[in-house]
């Protein structure tokens, strides 16, 4: 008899009165337009999912702006698992996002030294004119790159929209990644322009980046990068100096390369529905970062239905989502825009000066939808703050949504009485890959503790067992596929071959035609939640950041490192007792050569000026051996389990199994924890 995972589950409210919910007016307006009887959330998405049809509905629910409107939904692609959507269809992603051009606020951006500015709808269109005008200026084309090292503040979207009124490719990194993880990125893509900060804020401290982006530029020179603009600095707001644009070929400030400005209206390129719009980054276990290209029409009809069906977010609503510029929650919180509400727009670290500060402000601004993850949930709870109690009534908020990680029963209950008891509070989860969410909320349906509730309208998701079977309704977890094409489904990845062989190998390599996302997931029989157990495959997730282990592996391959190293594994771990998971570093090293403790504070300075500080392992250990299968290549499934408290049984395919006993012994890390804790301490002091 397998575990019951939905034992600690419990209803923790009610459905929103239905009537009031964007999702029931969808459900009507399908039901007339086609005179159907659709009855409730279930038959409506059963719908989404059995007809193409659903697409252009929602074209027309969401209002979606075009000069030519869509004549049918698909057409031919280049491969089938990526169906060409609505065919003959011309419009603009940046002309959606900015339909509103009146005085209401856009955006109220703040950052982590109290400053606040607010934006109308007017002005943010005014800026975007400015931006777009000197990009058309200055040459930006269809199709070419502008790539961005960029801060999560006004300016900053308004660079990614003037890039998609011009119908130019829009790629951006946090300020926190290091000059390697830009270049592994940017290397590939080969930007025409890049937009970059030159100082940035977290936790209090400022970071100097000149250093960073001349190399970054230095490099991209050579490979068609144009130009380099230089923001105002996001604690100064002035203008960064003339020496300063003198250090870094190819720069100008941003008010020099506005200059050209002569006052020509803003335009929107009308493009085909599949047109580039971002390009999002996904690393794996092997080889260089992926590079996700996703079209304007599949983001801003997947995302503006989550805003509006799935979060119920409208015109008068105040949206706040805490995100970095690099993750998918970037693009995600834009369509507020589509929605014609006030977005919140927060740059730095929730806990400075404190969390009181950050949540007085949610309260004082009345956030309607609030969203966050569950490693920022713990850490309030962990500081021993209670929002109502300690802030506030925070009697605005109505919807408080995580994702990232998994938000545990004791977490729902806490969170449902810390805020206000009517905010409903949901989880969901969904992936860069998608741009979008496989299972989020679903405002006319119950929330039980412990489950998302359901799955994303027009988005085919189901559990299957290894060998490809069905096996949602056992309440057994399986692999998190989707067993049809939606319209953010990537449109390839960024230098692959024109059969799409290194997409089809990532995503559809294991059920041929259907795509396997590589979670974990669950769903419960008796309620048709859903919990997400975790990563089926290496890619590492501490604090709801993902990245893979192949990031790590590459600064690890440098020769400073590998003429010691043998090899490496890096896994994640989280045993049902952690509350988050931890990345654990195993290093093999070579014959005569030893894990001291000088090296491996070279090797957490390398990964952390490499890539950034998130990605620097907890604990590095030096183990006896790894393990391989019989084509050589590294089991890192076999050891995350493991560390992570469950017994693995090695399959035929395993070519020193006995390697695998050696990993037991970390399942108590906490043994560990005091003789790692040094190097980690030292590693504070660097
Ligand atoms: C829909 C989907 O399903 C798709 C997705 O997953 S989208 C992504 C969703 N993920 C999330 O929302 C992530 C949630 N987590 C967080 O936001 C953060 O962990 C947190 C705000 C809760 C806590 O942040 P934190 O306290 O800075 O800790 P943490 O995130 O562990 O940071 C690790 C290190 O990086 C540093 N750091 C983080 N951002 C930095 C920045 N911008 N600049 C400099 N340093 C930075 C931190 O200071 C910390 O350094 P130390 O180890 O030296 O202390």
């Amino acid at each position: 008899m397998s575990q019951d995972l939905f034992a600690g589950s419990r209803l923790l409210s009610k459905p929103v009165t239905p009537e009031d919910t964007n999702v029931e007016v969808l459900r009507r307006f399908i039901n007339r337009k086609h005179g159907l009887n659709l009855k409730d959330y279930s038959e409506l998405h059963e719908y989404s999912v059995t007809n193409y049809t659903f697409w252009l509905d929602l074209w027309q629910f969401l209002g979606i702006l075009s000069s030519v409107p869509p004549a049918k939904v698909l057409g031919e692609g280049y491969i089938k698992e990526v169906p060409q959507w609505f065919p003959g269809a011309r419009l603009n992603y940046a002309e959606n996002m900015l339909w509103r051009a009146d005085d209401g606020i856009a955006i109220t951006e703040t950052n982590e030294t109290g400053h606040v500015a607010s934006y109308s709808y007017r002005e943010l269109r005014e800026l975007v004119r400015k931006i777009a005008t000197a990009l058309r200026l200055h040459g930006l084309q269809p199709g070419d790159r502008v790539a961005a090292i960029i801060a999560n503040r006004t300016t900053s979207i308004a660079i990614a929209l003037a890039t998609a009124s011009l119908g130019g490719i829009f790629t951006s990194t946090a300020t926190d990644m290091g000059v390697k993880g830009v270049l592994d990125r940017y290397r590939q893509v080969l930007p025409k322009f890049i937009f970059s900060e030159t100082e940035s804020i977290y936790a209090g401290k400022t970071f100097n980046l000149i250093p960073k982006v001349s190399e970054v530029v230095q490099d991209l020179s050579s490979k068609g990068l144009g130009h380099a603009i230089l923001l105002p600095g996001i604690k100064s707001g002035q203008e960064v100096s003339q020496e300063v644009v003198n250090s870094i070929p190819l720069s100008k400030t941003l008010s020099a390369f506005l200059a050209s400005d002569d006052g020509r209206p803003l335009t929107f390129e009308q493009l085909p529905f599949d047109h580039p719009l971002y390009i999002l980054y996904s690393s794996g276990t092997t080889g260089p970062p992926k590079c996700i290209v996703h079209s304007g029409g599949g983001v801003l009809i997947q995302t503006k239905k989550e805003l509006i069906a799935h979060l119920d977010i409208g015109i008068h609503d105040t949206y706040f989502q805490f995100t970095t510029t690099a993750w998918m929650m970037w693009p995600y919180m834009l369509a507020g825009l589509a929605c014609g509400a006030r977005m919140i727009v927060y740059e730095g670290s929730p806990f400075y000066p404190d969390v009181k500060t950050y949540l007085k402000f949610i309260d004082e601004q009345n956030v309607n939808v609030f969203g966050t993850s569950p490693r920022f949930i713990s850490e309030v709870q962990g500081r021993g703050v209670h929002p109502r109690r300690d802030i506030g009534n925070f009697e605005a908020l109505r919807r408080i949504t995580t994702t990232g990680a998994v938000l545990s029963i004791p977490q729902y209950g806490w969170m449902k009485t810390a805020f206000n008891d009517r905010a409903v509070i949901c989880a969901g989860s969904g992936g860069t890959d998608i741009c979008g969410a496989f299972v989020s909320s679903v405002p006319v349906l119950p929330v039980y503790a412990g489950e998302m509730q359901g799955k994303t309208l027009g988005v085919a998701v189901g559990i299957f067992d290894e060998e490809g079977k069905d096996i949602s309704e056992t309440g057994v977890a399986g692999e998190l596929v989707c067993t049809r094409p939606h319209p953010s489904v990537p449109i390839r990845f960024w230098g692959d071959d024109a059969r799409g062989t290194k997409f089809l190998n990532a995503y559809y390599d294991t059920y041929p035609g259907i795509w396997r996302h590589g979670d974990f997931m669950a769903m419960n029989p008796r309620t048709k939640g859903y919990m997400i157990l975790g990563r089926s495959d290496g890619v590492l997730n501490p604090s709801g950041v993902r990245f893979g282990s192949g990031e790590i592996y590459s600064v690890l391959e440098r020769p400073v490192f590998s003429a010691r190293i043998d090899d490496t594994i890096c896994v994640g771990q989280r045993r049902p007792q952690d509350k988050d998971e931890r990345v654990l570093l195993f290093v093999k090293m070579r014959a005569g050569h030893k894990l001291d403790p000088a090296f491996e504070q070279s090797i957490r300075a390398a990964i952390r000026s490499a890539l950034s500080r998130r990605h620097v392992p907890a604990y590095i250990f030096e183990v006896e051996e790894l393990p391989y299968t019989v084509n050589g290549k590294k089991i890192e499934i076999a050891v995350k389990k493991i560390v992570s408290g469950m017994r693995v049984v090695a399959s035929a395919t395993v070519a020193n199994p006995e390697s695998l006993e050696s990993y037991y012994k970390y399942q108590d890390i906490e043994k560990f924890a005091q003789a790692a804790k040094k190097g980690n301490d030292r590693d504070a002091k660097l």
